[in-house]
């Protein structure tokens, strides 16, 4: 997928909602695209899955362009959107065949057993693949948060769709089952190596991604992988106390390294530094620990130096 200098301008919007993006995802890759709320997240979701129209820009999904080829691009995509759309009072089967028909995939029958053999085994895959097997015939109102999430997902996925959308798709889910939804997610990309395009505001979740962009205010303001992220805007710290506080202050001071006091002392020493450090230092200390910034923390850090440049200007 190739996304470049995309554009949306909302009718009456005083600033671009989506303002010049650009990023491309291999694939069979995870991307994650970040950002605080009103960031312009959904708006490039929905331009991606053709429900909005771009403003200006070029987009390429699975081999077809976006301006001249969406029926191409709808056939190949998956949608798990925030809403979901699912109807309570069927089974989870009678909602993922009536999907199968209403987009052509398979022609209807009134019954499991009459479908045709292919649709049957690749429902029974995909709810084996998702851990909803068990739970195919019940009606879907019986289902918990996280069955719901996975049963959209089975029917996102079930014509084979090079790249699946996920809006938002752990919002509302206890810990447990945003857990278990990544465990599934893990193994439909190896399965069928399908890209995964996620929007999420939770940090933790995307420290697996092979990519990751955040927005802010329309513009990407960081890319690349969490690790990137991470050493590239935080730095790792080493912690230090003492029962002599004072000794161990006057010690760092004598001995010329910054730190700050809170709690603990925190230092700007990392990899070998940190022996290097230690070997040099008398105080007796109580507390030595080397911190590495969580991608939260890098991400907070840029949202808010995003912020404080917007506020300047
Ligand atoms: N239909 C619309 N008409 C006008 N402005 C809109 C419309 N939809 C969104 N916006 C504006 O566009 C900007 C981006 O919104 P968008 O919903 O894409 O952000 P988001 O990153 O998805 O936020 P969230 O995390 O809250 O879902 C916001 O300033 C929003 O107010």
């Amino acid at each position: 997928m190739q996304v470049e200098n995309l554009v949306k301008c909302y009718k009456k919007a005083r600033r671009n909602a989506v303002d010049g993006v650009s990023f491309s995802v291999p694939a069979g890759s995870l991307f994650a695209l970040l950002g605080p709320n009103g960031a312009g997240k959904t708006t490039v979701i929905s331009i991606l899955t053709t429900t909005l129209s771009p403003t200006a820009g070029r987009v390429r999904i699975a081999g077809y362009d976006l301006e001249t080829q969406s029926p191409q691009i709808r056939r190949n995509i998956g949608i798990v959107f925030q809403k979901p759309s699912l109807d309570q009072n069927l089974t989870a089967e009678e909602n993922v065949r009536l999907h199968a028909a209403l987009y052509g995939i398979y022609p209807y029958r009134p019954g499991f057993r009459l479908m045709p053999a292919a649709y049957r085994q690749q429902v029974e895959a995909l709810a084996e693949l998702l851990g909803i097997s068990e739970s195919l015939f019940k009606p879907v109102k019986t289902f918990s948060g996280g069955m719901k999430r996975k049963l959209e997902i089975l029917r996102g996925l079930l014509h084979r769709p090079a790249v699946l959308f996920l809006d938002e798709p752990t919002t509302g889910l206890d810990p447990e089952s945003r857990h278990s939804l990544w465990d599934y997610l893990r193994r439909v990309r190896a399965t069928g190596r399908t890209t995964i395009f996620l929007t999420t505001h939770y940090l933790e979740e995307v420290e697996e991604a092979d990519a990751v962009c955040i927005m802010s205010r329309g513009k990407i303001v960081a890319a690349g992988t969490p690790e990137q992220l991470k050493t590239n805007l935080t730095q790792a710290s080493l912690l230090l106390d003492s029962p002599e506080r004072a000794r161990l202050r006057q010690e760092l001071q004598q001995l010329g390294v910054p730190f700050q006091e809170g709690t603990v002392f925190e230092l700007p020493v990392a990899g070998p530094q940190v022996q290097h450090l230690l070997k040099r230092l008398e105080t007796p200390l109580s507390l030595v620990q080397t911190r590495t910034p969580s991608l939260e923390e890098a991400y907070l850090q840029i949202i808010g130096q995003h912020m404080l440049e917007n506020e300047e200007e």
